[in-house]
């Protein structure tokens, strides 16, 4: 990499604002799963080791702005304190007097939390307020938040515009590993998208079908293909506004002779829970009151065949609503069929990928687990990610 790394500067005894990626899956106010917190952890030891005073920064869901109690980061400060096993102060805020003064207690090697980044209008618009107000609490910055690498932030990108900006270890490992996978990647290469963020997701599509050798396309998402086929989709996940870019793309899959598998069965539900009504049904018979929230068995078995005869596989996005132990046998047959390809190079990128393979105890069988979704997504369709691009060069 030619970016500047933390290897490459002195920290003792300055303010380090660190960016991680700790939008972590929460569930009744608890974290879920740590992946992304103890994927930091070697950036972090390292910092406090070297006698920075360590400010941690991170986003975690979408609060568009505004305040919204339940994604205030407590309880991955307290998720911290336990796996670092160091003190984690916590601020309420994210910039200001207050958190400076809460800064210039710390001692050299100490640990701080701020809150919630994007509880500021100008996180996502990347305001240079902002940008100079988070730049202003600290002497360097490292961006060790590969998972948010691709948002031009205010704390992933403008801040490196203030102060010297270098990669943690995290950043530097995931380009790395996914840069090697594919600069000259081992063929037949397939792409497995999935999940709920339809409109992230669908763009991606595009570049994809000029690398892989088979796109398959699974989750909430593929109910946007099945509608674009013309068949209707009762309840299900639907990006109206997406339908005809869907139809074009399984237009642009066949004249780039690339292999397009979508689902043919889906499990549908009543309801949006473990004690649904569900039935398998057809894609071209799902019920008007029905909502697909997992793939059907015909499917789980084209796709675990398509997994095992490919060489590279990254993988975004679960076939279905794996959370919900009903709905997660697609995600689970594509897990197992990863973790038997022996022969197969496996990169899973998303945080709720992650935790799925997690989930069925299947983690330590993946190449490499990425802890980037959208990022990881966006760096193997070849673009330039802005909070890699903003770290000083070399
Ligand atoms: N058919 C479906 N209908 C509704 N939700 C679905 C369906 N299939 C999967 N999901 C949901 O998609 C969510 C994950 O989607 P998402 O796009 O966020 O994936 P991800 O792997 O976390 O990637 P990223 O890190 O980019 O967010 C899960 O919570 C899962 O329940
Ligand atoms: O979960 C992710 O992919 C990253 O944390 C980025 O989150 P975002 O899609 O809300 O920007």
């Amino acid at each position: 990499m030619n970016k500047k790394s933390v290897k490459d500067i002195d920290v003792k005894g300055k303010v380090v604002f660190c960016r991680v990626d700790f939008n972590v899956p929460m569930k009744d106010g608890q974290v879920t799963d740590e992946t992304r917190i103890r994927a930091a952890l070697p950036t972090i030891q390292y910092l406090s080791e070297q006698g920075a005073k360590v400010v941690l920064a991170s986003h975690l869901g979408r609060p568009k702005g505004e305040v919204v109690e339940e994604l205030r980061l407590n309880a991955v400060a307290e998720k911290l304190q336990e796996l670092s096993g160091k003190n984690v102060v916590k601020t309420d805020e994210a910039y200001g007097d207050a958190v400076k003064a809460e800064i210039a207690k710390l001692e050299e090697g100490g640990l701080l939390l701020l809150e919630n980044v994007r509880f500021y209008a100008g996180e996502e618009k990347n305001d240079p307020e902002l940008a100079k107000a988070f730049a202003d609490l600290a002497d360097v910055y490292v961006n060790d938040a590969f998972g948010a690498a691709h948002r031009a932030h205010a704390s992933t990108e403008g801040i490196a515009k203030h102060i010297p900006a270098v990669a943690g270890f995290l950043m530097e490992k995931e380009l790395e590993v996914l840069g090697k996978a594919l600069s000259n990647p081992d063929r037949p290469f397939t792409a497995i998208i999935g999940g709920a963020k339809v409109k992230d997701k669908i763009g991606v599509i595009d570049n994809l079908l000029d690398k892989v050798d088979n796109l398959i396309i699974g989750g909430g998402l593929a109910y946007t293909f099945i509608k674009a086929l013309g068949h209707d989709v009762g309840k299900s996940l639907l990006e109206e506004d997406k339908i005809d870019l869907a139809k074009s793309y399984l237009e642009t899959a066949k004249e780039k002779g690339v292999n397009f598998y979508m689902p043919v069965d889906v499990v549908v539900a009543d309801d949006f829970s473990n004690d649904a009504n569900t039935q398998v049904v057809s894609i071209d018979s799902i019920p008007s009151d029905w909502e697909g929230l997992d793939a059907g068995p015909k499917t789980r078995e084209i796709y675990a065949d398509v997994i095992k005869n490919s060489k590279l596989v990254i993988w975004n996005g679960p076939m279905g609503v794996f959370e919900l132990d009903t709905f997660a046998g697609g995600t689970k047959a594509v897990a197992e069929a990863l973790a038997e390809a022996n022969d197969t190079y496996s990169v899973i990128g998303g945080g709720d990928s992650a935790a799925a393979v997690e989930k069925f105890n299947l983690a330590d069988k993946m190449s490499h687990i990425s802890t980037g979704g959208g990022a990881s997504l966006e760096f193997m369709e070849g673009k330039e990610l802005p909070g890699v691009v903003a770290l000083n060069d070399k």
